[in-house]
């Protein structure tokens, strides 16, 4: 049995006074019960959802599922299946049975490849999507998406299921058939409770019973029949109106009123019982009485003794978690044609960039390295080296803005929804990073290889180079996906990590030499001013360094230190990133 014993919500808002979503909120659901809970927009549906799936946490009241205290200790992940409202929860690449065994693998551990193809089979026959199991996502009807969510959320087969908004914006037929799906994964588990919140007061008949909440407020709870009668109204379609025409407030009130004698008429026997509806007393409305049926389901607290539920499936450990996220991401790029095509042109284009910049004064390099050390020759190599090497740094910088911004924002509702059923966000972080790092990494060493190739070696150290050049596109990329955690869409962490970007190029001190003092403060924060002026370093020793240091007259960080600064770039990024994560929890 769910119970929710007088829970309420209230959210503060920045210069606005406080919002009451739930205000003292009391129904209770049996084991084996479909449950719609019915509102308009804004009524507190999702927030009820969220606190029942512990995405919130309640600010007053108790929630008991099963006789647990949800405040004092949160169910099992695998225990909740939690169908979200939007489609953007999946992933649209992959196919409807690629989901489903991607679900299986990251909420329900032990389990063989063979044990979990046949229980994704059992899943997509149960929610009618067999026929399509290998369409990919994007080619799925709405309807069949809603059936794919489900089916997503009933992995771990859980004993509560919460559906947000499943069968709005479908056609009638789509409705009802949505409806009786939910009804049949009702009875498909000893011991489950389904709880769907709908704007659609349709196909009530479908459910055991029905809440009708109101800004925040209980107004009704029982069978769907009482409905029309308890709130005097001919038809359900007026139930909105009708709803409209009193504060919440008293609509809360006036529940509470007849609350207990209507869940005792529910429970009656054959004889069953005459009530009034509320307006007979308060409005003066025509009198109107209802005989409620002996066989309706009791919503009282006292239910019969409880169906054993089987336990929850444990978690599968971290490490598989990642291991399979990684994997999924390559699956993903490998299918997302424009993706790889523009990683692709990326990583083409830049040493092409590189090479156009620096072979029209390649010829002074050649004549520094074959000993011609006069002015003129050493100013322009100079300059073209401090040049050539600047420019792979801020190219490192974009491979780090195309890697990082869009990772997590671009598919947050899908995070979300994977957070909801167990997967820790550290599992998360691990297969963003074994995805973008690889990636990365190949980027900046193809780009320093061209480069080194192409001038026939730069003066100085290559390889301290080239350490530097990966671990500069290593340090910005985790500082993206920092960005890209922290941020709601995709596009916004796109903008602000190319803000990032620019504030490098600008702070670099290569360009503008900030005065020592200014300098200081301002180098350790740029990961660019690091990779750069370590890589002018390894040119120390070499004729072209002085006249360097005379060309930007800033301060050069050792390789060494580079090194250790960009690493603790790296674990900002890291650890910001992580933050951003469980911030969305
Ligand atoms: N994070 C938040 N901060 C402030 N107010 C919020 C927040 N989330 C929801 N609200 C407000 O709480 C009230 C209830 O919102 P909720 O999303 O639960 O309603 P709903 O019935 O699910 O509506 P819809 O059907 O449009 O999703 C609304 O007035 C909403 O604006």
């Amino acid at each position: 049995m769910l119970e929710l014993i007088s829970v309420s919500h209230i959210f503060t808002r920045p210069a606005k006074e406080a919002l009451t979503a739930l205000d003292h909120v009391s129904f209770s659901v049996p084991a084996g019960h479909l449950l719609a809970v019915i509102g308009s927009t804004g009524s507190g549906k999702s927030t009820l959802l969220h606190l029942l799936a512990g995405l919130q946490h309640p600010g007053g009241g108790t929630v008991l599922f099963r006789g647990k205290d949800l405040g004092q200790a949160a169910l099992h992940p695998n225990e909740i299946g939690y169908v979200p409202a939007s489609d953007h929860v999946l992933s649209e690449v992959l196919t409807v049975r690629e989901s489903v065994m991607s679900a299986l693998m990251l909420r329900v551990a032990g389990q063989t490849k063979d044990e979990r193809v046949d229980r994704a089979s059992h899943l997509l026959v149960g929610v009618g999507l067999e026929n399509v199991a290998s369409h990919r996502v994007s080619t799925l009807s709405p309807t069949q998406k809603r059936r794919l969510k489900l089916a997503l959320a009933l992995v771990s087969d859980p004993s509560l299921v919460i559906c947000d908004e499943f069968t709005d914006g479908l056609d009638a037929k789509s409705q009802s058939e949505m409806a009786a799906l939910l009804k049949f994964i009702t009875t498909d588990h000893p011991a489950r409770v389904v709880i769907h919140a709908t704007q659609m007061a349709a196909n009530l008949a479908a459910y055991d019973t029905v809440v009708i909440l109101h800004e925040g407020h209980v107004c009704f709870h029982g069978p769907s029949r009482a409905v029309t009668h308890y709130f005097s109204i001919q038809a359900i379609e007026e139930l909105y109106p009708r709803l409209a025409k009193r504060p919440a407030s008293r609509w809360g009130e006036s529940w509470m009123r007849h609350r207990d004698s209507y869940y005792a008429a529910f429970k009656l026997g054959s004889a069953g019982e005459s009530l009034k509806a509320p307006d007979e007393e308060e409005d003066g409305a025509d009198s109107q009485r209802i005989t409620l049926p002996a066989n309706e389901k009791p919503a009282a607290p006292e239910a019969p003794a409880e169906p054993p539920a089987p336990a929850a499936p444990p978690l599968p450990s971290l490490q598989a978690q990642a291991q399979h996220l990684i994997q999924r991401r390559w699956t993903i790029l490998r299918r997302n044609q424009r993706e790889w095509t523009s990683q692709l042109i990326l990583l083409v284009l830049a040493p092409v960039v590189a090479a156009l910049l620096l072979l029209p004064n390649d010829h002074y390099l050649s004549e520094v390295t074959s000993g011609d050390t006069s002015p003129a020759v050493l100013w322009p190599a100079a300059y073209t080296c401090a040049m050539g090497w600047l420019l792979q740094i801020l190219l490192a910088l974009v491979f780090g803005v195309r890697n990082g911004a869009r990772e997590i924002a671009g598919e947050r509702p899908l995070y979300r929804r994977e957070l909801a059923g167990g997967l820790r966000p550290t599992a998360y972080l691990l297969g963003k990073l074994g995805f973008i790092l690889p990636i990365v990494i190949l980027q900046t060493f193809l780009l320093g290889l061209t480069v080194e190739i192409l001038t026939g070696g730069l003066p100085g150290f290559a390889l301290p180079r080239l350490l530097l050049l990966c671990l500069t596109g290593i340090a910005f990329s985790s500082l993206c996906l920092a960005v890209s955690a922290h941020c709601r869409t995709a596009e916004r962490a796109h903008s602000q990590a190319w803000t990032l970007a620019f504030a490098n190029l600008f702070l670099c001190g290569a360009l503008l030499g900030f005065p020592r003092v200014l300098g200081s403060v301002l180098h350790p924060l740029v990961t660019a001013h690091y990779g750069w002026s370590g890589g002018i370093e390894t040119l120390k020793g070499t004729p072209l360094f002085e006249p360097l240091t005379l060309l930007v007259r800033t301060w050069f960080a050792t390789p060494t230190l580079a090194v250790i600064v960009l690493l603790i770039h790296f674990g900002i990024g890291v650890l910001l990133t992580l933050r951003g994560l469980r911030k969305t929890h």
